[in-house]
Order: structure tokens, then C-alpha cells, then sequence
């Protein structure tokens, strides 16, 4: 009788890039900061390449939890209702999985945590909208990250969050007010229906969230706290929340 894999299992959806011009057939990649993060935890990622929205009956029940990661690429606004910006870098396969993901993971009460591109996402399939340039809009800040400089401070505390008093945010914070990095030009316009705002950020701009309701954690930030968590009590206790979630998850499973 082979061993049962011991690890949760969480999905990190790929993103898609076309990294060798000269090879049209575009990769499935996902940032190791990700998988290390949830490796870190004790936990195994999981990427299903090439999974699109009819695998997600088949594909789910494998999994203890699921983690949207962040992407240099944007929702598409069609998905809420505006046009998309020639700008915009996409990706379309991305967002035609992610937008069934959300509803089926909740809907079947699997642990689920969205980050910056992950939270976007989540917001858009419950309903919601998003500004496509936070900084283009009167009294907000630029939220972007300064493209031309090391990774080390790209991801470097950016700005304050405020944070619900009595939310979970407020418990792994060990108080209502967080420094956090900020690497997005898109944010949350319209919140998602069941969406509750749980962390913003000084522009009032809403940068966490959670799912009223849910069977199962369901959270997600707009910051990036995979990053250097072991630095960073805040990120580290949000992401342990979430492992603890997956553990719990897969026990109830194997029950
Ligand atoms: N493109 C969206 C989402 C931004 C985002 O996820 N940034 C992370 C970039 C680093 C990475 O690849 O993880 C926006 O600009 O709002």
C-alpha cells in the first residue's frame, strides 16, 4: 500500500508568459517566493498546468487549500464590466481559471488566500470592481513599486494599513495599524459581494478582506506577505493562519 503524501496539498494557479519570443507556445510559471513560502509552512504547492475552469470538480477534492498569487499581469476589466487599458499586460487563461476557482473553492468551504493579484481576483469573481490605476485617481497614492530597483526594495515596507479592530488582520499584527509593501496599479473600486474590509490602507484604498460567512479561511491582502516572512511577524502569523487552515482541512478530509 504506497504511503499517503503526509503534506497539504495548495494549489497556486500558473500564470502564463511568453518568455522566448522565438518559442510562441508561452510558459506556465509560477515565483518560487510563493512555493517556498508554502513549502516553509510544511506544506506542498501544487500548480496544474494547462488546468482550465471544467477540471476544477476534478482537481479541487486533491487539494487542502488554494493560494491566488500575485502576477506583474492584470485582471482583465471585461471581467467587471470596463475596458481594458492597451497598457494592460494580460492573461486571460489565468483569469478564466480563477474566476471559477474562487466561488467553487469557497463553495466547497476549501481554504483559500489571494494575494495582490489573488486578492484582485477574488474581488472581481464575487461581483466587484477594480480601479486600473490607483494612482491615477484623485487623493490616492501611487501603490506601484519602483520598477528600476533591486527586489530588496521593491518589497520593502511601502505604507501603514489600518486594520479592523478585532479581525483576524489585528491578532497577527498584535495591533490595528502594519507596515506592508505595495507592488499593484490596480485596486479594489467596488467591493465583491460578502467581501468585508478588514485592512486599508491611507488612501482608504481596501487592501484586506474576508470572506463573510466562509466555511473555511478566506482571506486575502494586497500586500505581498510571502516576502522575507521569516522577517516579518505579521506576514509570518498570517501565513501560518492560513497552513493551520490547510492542516485542519485536511484532517476533517481524511476523518
Ligand atoms: N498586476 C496587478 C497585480 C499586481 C501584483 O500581483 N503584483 C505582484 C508582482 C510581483 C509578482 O509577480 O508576484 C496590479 O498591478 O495591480
Amino acid at each position: 500500500m504506497p504511503k499517503k503524501f503526509h503534506k497539504p496539498l495548495v494549489w497556486l494557479p500558473a500564470c502564463h508568459r511568453n518568455l522566448d519570443l522565438d518559442d510562441p507556445g508561452g510558459y506556465s510559471v509560477l515565483a518560487d517566493r510563493y512555493a517556498l513560502a508554502v513549502t516553509q509552512l510544511g506544506l506542498q504547492p501544487v500548480l496544474y498546468p494547462m488546468a482550465q475552469a471544467e477540471d476544477i470538480p476534478c482537481l479541487l477534492p486533491l487539494v487542502d487549500g488554494v493560494l491566488l498569487t500575485g502576477s506583474p499581469s492584470n485582471v482583465e476589466a471585461t471581467h467587471f464590466g470596463a475596458t481594458a487599458l492597451s497598457t494592460d499586460l494580460l492573461d486571460p487563461r489565468r483569469d478564466q481559471l480563477t474566476m471559477h476557482l474562487v466561488r467553487e473553492a469557497l463553495a466547497k468551504e476549501v481554504p483559500l488566500f489571494g494575494v495582490c493579484r489573488g486578492l484582485q481576483e477574488i474581488n472581481v469573481a464575487l461581483g466587484g470592481s477594480l480601479y486600473q490605476s490607483v494612482h491615477g485617481e484623485e487623493g490616492m497614492l501611487d501603490h506601484r513599486e519602483p520598477e528600476d530597483e533591486d527586489l530588496a526594495v521593491q518589497f520593502a515596507e511601502r505604507h501603514d494599513v489600518l486594520l479592523e479592530p478585532g479581525s483576524a488582520f489585528a491578532e497577527w499584527a498584535g495591533g490595528t495599524r502594519a507596515r506592508v509593501n505595495s507592488l499593484h496599479g490596480q485596486g479594489i473600486k467596488r467591493l465583491g459581494e460578502g467581501l468585508v474590509a478588514e485592512a486599508r490602507a491611507p488612501d482608504g484604498l481596501v487592501e484586506g478582506v474576508r470572506v463573510q460567512g466562509a466555511g473555511a479561511f478566506a482571506y486575502a491582502v494586497q500586500w505581498h506577505p510571502e516576502w522575507r516572512h521569516d522577517q516579518h511577524p505579521f506576514y509570518q502569523r498570517t501565513l501560518e493562519a492560513f497552513a493551520q487552515a490547510c492542516r485542519d482541512y485536511r484532517e476533517r478530509k481524511e476523518d
